[in-house]
């Protein structure tokens, strides 16, 4: 969808910050009751690329001498916003001239969080070139397909991750000097050997519809998929990431970073989108729970993006610390479910900082919804807020198809400027998730309010959620039938108070039936898969409850392994 047939059609009247609840009951739509306002519009300009537009609104230069835009939680090492546009030019130049990397390859970075992470991020995006990144807990295989998938032509890579990528054959350069003196070409020897050239100066200019990055997420359905998004959906997201940091005057916070920038989350805040708003990031490169209290403190940190564990770990154990958590303001969640229970808790023993829950996927390039105000986010505990501005929404029955009202439960659809082109070579599941009138079926089982808040109920789709990271069943279930003990599987998801939840796997266990025990098959996918995705719990079973098609039953899985959770508390 181009930003120009988005555009069309709108005429209401909105009023920012209000909350009317934008139903619309004679086309069963739901419109953002919030909009941008006049200062924010999107760009229409349609030769534009994400870095063009970041770069254009960093502070101006005699501010960005001294502002500071990054700061390394572990070695106190700062990037004032003068130091990250001159690496930005000077890298894009170095992959340009010495590395030939031209508009429309792409880009495979393969990294934890670092200081260098959205300067790659972003002189990648200034040529053109597409972005792809991965977990760097992602095991080799996982990799493998990753680089095949994407089609890669250069790899960036951090040096402890390396030898995951020798494999593919693609030529990879590091981030950083490893240790070991290795004398591969380094991101640090680009940046010093290139003298930015204005990007203006290269050929084949990228545009808005062209593609900036392929996210993987498991989707709706099976194994990883390549999220094709392209430059717009991202200098829509971004635009209203510059506009919710205005409307929550957010401004001067100082905000901490621990979430991956490989995630959208992660990404369209602290990759990309955040720098336009001149704010200072604290950030870590791995994430420990005692060391995020230490930045807090240290760094009087103001506002920290966040996912559910982190907040159960505040509840849990910040408040008997001895540690001091008087500097933080907001704290916002995202990537999985928050229990009302926790958001009460927290408020409880946090009540001066305001917690914000919010709802996005990858498919919709982060954010999807959002709370203004923190009396709004307190009067709707169980909601993750309003749509976005320039977001429409349905609420879809299951079986009927039909649009439905405030109150009723159905599958939520989501349509905006920032919603993904498609699955990258994979029809099926690009024409299963988008529908011809570009609505992204988000799997998710949810329903508005009479002022139009959002309630998530339940997944409709079968990934499992750990951490706040995707586990996709099919891909254990795969993996499990490649055990040669192993005569049929099914993974499901229990919940788990730390992590969210756990993937489970029921398994039939091939001739002899004593042959084969729940450490062995732990052993087997942990030695295939990243360590969040391992299955954590087996039960071995007769037979895996099937549909008259063959599709595994997973409800009656969860029945099942309820009323067994419900028998052992007995
Ligand atoms: C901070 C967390 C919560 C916890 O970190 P952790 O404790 O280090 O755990 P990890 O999950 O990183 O590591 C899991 C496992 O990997 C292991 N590990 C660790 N680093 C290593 C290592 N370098 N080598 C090898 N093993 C290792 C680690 O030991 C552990 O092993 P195990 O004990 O077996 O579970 C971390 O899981 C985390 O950042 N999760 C968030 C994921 C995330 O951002 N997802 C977003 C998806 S996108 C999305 O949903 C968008 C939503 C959105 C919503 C609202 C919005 O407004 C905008 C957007």
């Amino acid at each position: 969808m181009s930003l120009q047939e988005f555009s069309g059609g709108d005429d209401r009247v909105h009023i920012a910050g209000s909350t009317t609840n934008g139903f619309d009951p004679k086309t069963g739509i739901y419109h953002s009751p919030l909009n941008l306002g006049p200062r924010y519009k999107i760009p229409a300009k349609h030769n534009l690329d994400t870095a063009t537009f970041v770069l254009s609104q960093l502070p101006p230069h005699h501010e960005a001498e001294s502002r500071v835009a990054l700061i390394d939680s572990a070695t106190n090492e700062r990037v004032t916003y003068e130091q990250l546009l001159h690496s930005i030019h000077a890298l894009a130049s170095g992959l340009y001239q010495a590395l030939g990397v031209r508009k429309g390859d792409v880009v495979f970075l393969l990294s934890p969080n670092s200081l260098l992470y959205p300067t790659i991020c972003l002189a990648v995006l200034s040529i053109g070139a597409i972005l792809t990144t991965a977990n760097p807990i992602n095991t080799e295989s996982e990799i493998g397909k990753q680089v095949r998938d994407s089609g890669a032509k250069l790899a960036i890579s951090s040096p402890e991750e390396l030898h995951k990528l020798v494999p593919t054959g693609v030529p990879t350069i590091l981030t950083s000097r490893p240790l070991s003196g290795d004398d591969s070409l380094t991101i640090e020897q680009l940046i010093e050997g290139y003298d930015p050239i204005p990007t203006e100066l290269m050929q084949a200019r990228p545009t808005q519809s062209d593609t900036a990055a392929i996210l993987y997420s498991s989707g709706t359905t099976g194994t990883s998929k390549g999220v094709v998004l392209t430059h717009a959906n991202f200098i829509a997201i971004i635009t209203m990431l510059r506009w919710t940091v205005d409307e929550t005057s957010a401004q001067d916070d100082v905000f901490l970073c621990f979430i991956p920038m490989f995630h959208i989350y992660g990404l369209a805040f602290f990759g990309l989108g955040l720098f336009c708003a001149g704010t200072t990031t604290v950030l870590m490169q791995r994430f420990e729970f005692n060391t995020m209290l230490d930045a807090i403190k240290t760094h009087k940190v103001s506002n920290i993006p966040a996912v559910p564990p982190v907040i159960l770990g505040l509840v849990k154990y910040a408040s008997k610390a001895a540690c001091d958590l008087s500097s933080l303001r907001r704290v916002s969640s995202g990537a999985a479910p928050l229990s009302k229970e926790l958001i009460d808790e927290f408020r409880e023993r946090f009540p001066w900082v305001e917690m914000r829950p919010g709802y996005g996927l990858t498919e919709s390039c982060g954010a999807a919804t959002i709370f203004i105000s923190d009396k709004q986010a307190k009067a709707h505990s169980a909601s993750c807020g309003v749509l976005l501005p320039g977001f429409s929404a349905k609420i879809v029955d299951i079986e009927t198809g039909e649009a439905l009202p405030p109150y009723k439960e159905g599958e939520l659809w989501l349509k905006s400027p920032t919603i993904m082109q498609e699955y990258l070579g994979n029809v099926e599941s690009t024409l299963a998730t988008i529908d011809s009138n570009g609505w992204l079926k988000t799997g998710d089982l949810c329903y508005f309010d009479e002022e139009g808040f959002l309630f998530i109920v339940d997944r409709i789709k079968e990934l499992i959620k750990h951490n706040g990271y995707q586990v996709a069943p099919a891909e254990l279930e795969a993996i499990l039938l490649s055990h040669p003990q192993i005569l049929d599987a099914a993974v499901i998801p229990v919940e788990d108070e730390e992590a969210g939840q756990i993937p489970m796997a029921y398994v039939v266990r091939a001739a002899s039936p004593d042959g084969l025990t729940e450490d062995q098959v732990i052993q087997f996918v942990a030695g295939q898969v990243a360590p969040y995705k391992k299955v954590r719990r087996v039960d071995f079973i007769s037979a895996i409850p099937r549909s008259p098609a063959s599709k595994i039953l997973r409800k009656e899985l969860v029945i099942l392994q309820n009323k067994q959770q419900t028998v052992s508390r007995l």
